[in-house]
């Protein structure tokens, strides 16, 4: 039995939760992993699980997409395509639970950032790199400013 984590209401409308109203359902990767025909398609997108096989004929990407990760993390191809936050609102209807904390693997940034649910963490760094190596050009191409020669014969005549 899991602790009291349980801040979601998992039980949708369909009356399938388990146990108390409130709580989280937990599901194994494994569990998820069976889920990956057209008949019944599960993804996992940072850390929770979804049940997208009522959404396969209406994803405007197409259910091949949606096929080629079935039963998997589809968190970074899901970012990739930079979905709206329409897209993100409508992930809600598909909930089902989260994965089992036990199953949930460091995605890159590692588990805290996961949790999280930090979706631009990777243009945020490439930014962050690029501005560093911005920084790094200047200092290695700049005239040493202690040096008047120097700057005297670089500034023309
Ligand atoms: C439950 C999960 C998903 C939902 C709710 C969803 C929703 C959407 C929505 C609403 C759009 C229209 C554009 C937008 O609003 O961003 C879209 C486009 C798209 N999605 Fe998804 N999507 C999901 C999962 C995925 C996954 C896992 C992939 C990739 C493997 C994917 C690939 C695409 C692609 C390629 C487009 C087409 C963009 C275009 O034609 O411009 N989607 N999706």
């Amino acid at each position: 039995v899991l602790g009291p984590m349980a801040a979601v209401d998992a039980s949708g409308s369909d009356g399938k939760g388990q146990g108390v109203e409130t709580s989280v359902t937990y599901y194994r990767l494994e569990e998820v992993a069976k889920r990956n025909s057209s008949k019944e398609i599960w993804l996992v997108i940072h850390g929770r699980v979804y049940d997208v096989t009522r959404f396969l004929n209406e994803h405007p990407g197409g259910e091949e997409v949606l096929l080629e990760q079935a039963g998997a993390d589809a968190s970074e191809s899901f970012e990739d395509v930079g979905h709206s936050s329409d897209a993100r609102e409508m992930l809600k209807q598909y909930y089902i639970g989260d994965v089992h904390p036990n199953d949930l693997k460091p995605e890159g940034g590692g588990k805290l950032l996961d949790i999280l649910d930090f979706p631009h963490r990777r243009r945020h760094s490439l930014r962050f790199l690029v501005s560093l190596l911005h920084v790094g050009k200047q200092i290695l191409l700049r005239r040493p400013c202690w040096s008047l020669e120097a700057y005297t014969r670089g500034s023309g005549n």
